[in-house]
């Protein structure tokens, strides 16, 4: 029998964060679906403002398409906002997802200094905790010492980690396009990403994407960021709600390959109708065919 080296390794471990994304996205296309349970969303499903209903309308979408999308992506502060019981709920979406076969990447943007990023990283990114997903995103504007714990507890165990570069907002460009030696400080950020990536590639003797991706914002599309040899996933929010389309990112980036584009609200706005859910995936995965890779031309 051979070990399937894109989910586990020779000595039956998790494989790294690049192979996994890569086997699962290549069945199923390039396409994250977020879960986000705004009281906007949850009124659009007819349902009240209440944890019972973040519950229902959240497992209810996953359960609608959970063999269809490679990535479901929970924005833990729409949970958060219920406190405990809003916890409880995620807890319970993070096992569904994994039941499903695809992978759950945990939206809390977490930063703190180091002994605290430890914490952060034991809660979400470590085997055995309640809240452990496949991936996380984190913000680096600390410092990287300060990331570091997420980045190490991610590849011990197969996850991954997505560092904030460009973020989707109008006013990212404040600091995130401001320049130290030349380079923009989204540019520093994708190219400490790439650093991580090629030791990590380096040490594993492998090839593919290392486990540090990048966020960058659909909104604003490649600019001036040099992602020619940028060795890890490109987490891409803005497509939908905010604007922009998975034509746009195909004209945009020159690496179209390297790219997962996220959507939340555009997505859950066809719900609760399951039919209507899917067909609103499968619309996303045909379109996603212009970024090439995965099953999704043929969908
Ligand atoms: O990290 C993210 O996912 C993220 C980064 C970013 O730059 N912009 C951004 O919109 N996001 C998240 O992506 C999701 C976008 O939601 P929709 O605009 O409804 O598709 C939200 O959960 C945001 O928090």
């Amino acid at each position: 029998m051979t070990t399937d080296t894109t989910t586990t390794t020779a000595d039956g471990g998790r494989a790294g964060w690049g192979s996994r994304l890569a086997r699962v996205t290549a069945e199923r296309g390039r396409l994250c679906v977020g879960l986000d349970p705004h009281p906007q969303v949850l009124a659009g499903w007819g349902l009240d403002d209440d944890v019972a209903s973040v519950e229902r309308c959240m497992r209810s979408t996953v359960a609608a398409l959970g063999d269809l999308v490679a990535v479901f992506k929970p924005q833990s502060a729409l949970y958060e906002r219920f406190g405990s019981a809003g916890v409880a709920v995620l807890e319970r979406l993070l096992a569904d997802i994994a039941a499903t076969g695809a992978l759950a990447l945990m939206d809390a943007k977490r930063g703190d200094i180091g002994s605290t990023m430890a914490g952060y990283a034991a809660a979400y990114l470590t085997d055995g905790s309640p809240l452990a997903a496949d991936a996380l995103t984190v913000n680096p504007y600390l410092g990287l010492d300060a990331v570091a714990p997420a980045l190490d507890a991610a590849r011990a165990s197969g996850r991954g980690v997505y560092l904030l570069a460009r973020t989707s907002n109008p006013g990212s460009g404040w600091l995130q396009l401001a320049s130290s030696d030349g380079r923009t400080v989204a540019q520093l950020v994708c190219d400490a990403a790439a650093e991580q990536n090629a030791a990590e590639l380096a040490a594993g003797g492998g090839s593919g994407l290392g486990s540090v991706g990048v966020v960058v914002g659909g909104t604003h599309g490649q600019g001036d960021l040099d992602l020619s040899s940028f060795n890890g996933s490109v987490l891409v929010p803005g497509v939908g709600a905010q604007g922009a389309t998975l034509a746009d990112l195909a004209r945009s980036f020159a690496r179209a390959d390297l790219l997962l584009p996220t959507s939340s609200r555009g997505v859950l706005a066809a719900g609760p109708d399951a039919a209507a859910l899917r067909r609103a995936v499968t619309d996303l995965l045909s379109e996603a065919g212009v970024l090439g890779g995965g099953p999704a031309g043929s969908r």
